[in-house]
């Protein structure tokens, strides 16, 4: 890749376009794809995207762009950051063009029936392209509104790596490099189930030591998971896992949490997510983790109640009675501890 060479971000919602203007800052020429010509066309005059990203500037760097096909011949590092449901169907028409091609997983989603990650997925549909996942504790609005922030590029490939921090990396922003691409995916995907519960418990006005509880209990509950999986519970205690699982539990800002809160003010999940208008993950991978667990037989209480009361018809006062008085369990019973 040369120093002249355009980056391409694929996807224009919140977290794309946030991701465009932090390489345009760093002096970097970005393609910003999406599928709809009139939002290109008014994020190029209104030099903002009024939809997602509302009341920030898109830098002059970014050039707003419908045509995949040249913007893919023309970049050889490439964002995604699209809904997980949209990923497959947008790369597998051009598998052919991503051969060679540094693709740079944004999505925070496992794709249902499969629960396959989004890294798997690249990987299906182009064998020959060098793959990275990018996660953390990273809200769209702030990354762009400049919050000092963090955030960690997974790849088995160490120049990967360095290609992404040196694109990204910049007085605001520091990017972590990991080697376990399937940690730090895992992590991002698992923790915005545990987003609409912390949401629904805000939402019912529940005590700061209830909240704490729950955060810490989901990362038991979630690193317990991924260990059946062959997962490093070490990656959990790190950026992509602890990290995002503190913000989108704590922030109003994560879509995730309003819809949690939504479902706690009496809204219908339907009505919820439609209020939002955006991408909440959770959602499905709620679906899909809950299948998971009952096929591998992992033991996740909070997964269970929350299934039970978003799709099974089960009260909310029902469930907490069963968290509450369940049998008594370890506290941190997710990490070996031999040799301590
Ligand atoms: N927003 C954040 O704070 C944030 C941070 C980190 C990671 N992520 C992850 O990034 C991914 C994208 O989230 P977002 O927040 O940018 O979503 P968003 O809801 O803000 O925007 C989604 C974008 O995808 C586009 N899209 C939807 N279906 C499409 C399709 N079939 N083809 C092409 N484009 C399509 C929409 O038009 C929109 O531009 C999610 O997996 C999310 O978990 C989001
Ligand atoms: O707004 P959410 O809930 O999709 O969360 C956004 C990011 O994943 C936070 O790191």
């Amino acid at each position: 890749m040369t120093a002249q060479q355009p980056i391409a971000v694929l996807g224009g919602g919140s977290f794309g376009t946030a991701i465009a203007n932090l390489l345009a800052e760093n002096g970097r020429s970005v393609r910003l794809w999406m599928r709809d010509a009139a939002q290109a066309e008014a994020m190029r005059s209104g030099h903002e995207n009024p939809r997602y990203l509302k009341g920030i500037k898109i830098l002059p760097g970014i050039e707003p762009v419908t045509d995949l096909d040249s913007t893919l011949a023309d970049c050889s590092l490439i964002f995604v950051a699209l809904p997980s449901v949209a990923l497959r169907e947008v790369l597998q028409p051009v598998a052919g063009a991503l051969a060679g091609k540094m693709l740079v997983s944004t999505t925070k989603g496992i794709e249902a029936h499969t629960f396959k990650r989004m890294s798997q997925i690249i990987e299906e549909i182009a064998p020959r392209a060098r793959i990275g996942v990018l996660s953390g504790p990273n809200l769209a609005r702030e990354v762009a509104e400049h919050a000092l922030t963090g955030t960690v590029i997974a790849s088995e490939d160490d120049d990967l790596c360095h290609q992404v921090q040196a694109a990204l990396h910049g007085r605001t922003f520091r990017v972590y490099a990991s080697r376990d691409r399937f940690g730090v995916e895992l992590g991002g995907a698992l923790k915005n189930v545990y987003a609409i519960m912390s949401g629904l418990a805000s939402s019912l006005g529940m005590g700061e030591n209830t909240k704490s509880m729950l955060i810490t209990r989901a990362l038991a509950e979630m690193t317990r998971f991924a260990v059946k999986l062959g997962a490093n519970p070490m990656t959990f205690l790190g950026l992509a896992g602890v990290g995002d699982l503190i913000v989108t539990c704590s922030s109003p800002k994560s879509r995730n949490y309003q819809v949690g809160f939504a479902l706690g003010q009496g809204l219908s999940l339907e009505e919820a997510v439609s209020r939002l208008g955006e991408v909440a993950e959770g959602v499905n991978t709620l679906r899909v983790l809950k299948a998971k667990a009952d096929e591998l037989q992992v033991y996740m209480p909070l997964v269970k109640g929350l299934h039970a009361v978003m799709f099974e018809g089960r009260r909310l006062d029902q469930v907490i009675e069963a968290l509450m008085t369940g049998d008594p369990k370890t506290d941190v019973d997710f990490i070996s501890t031999k040799g301590f």
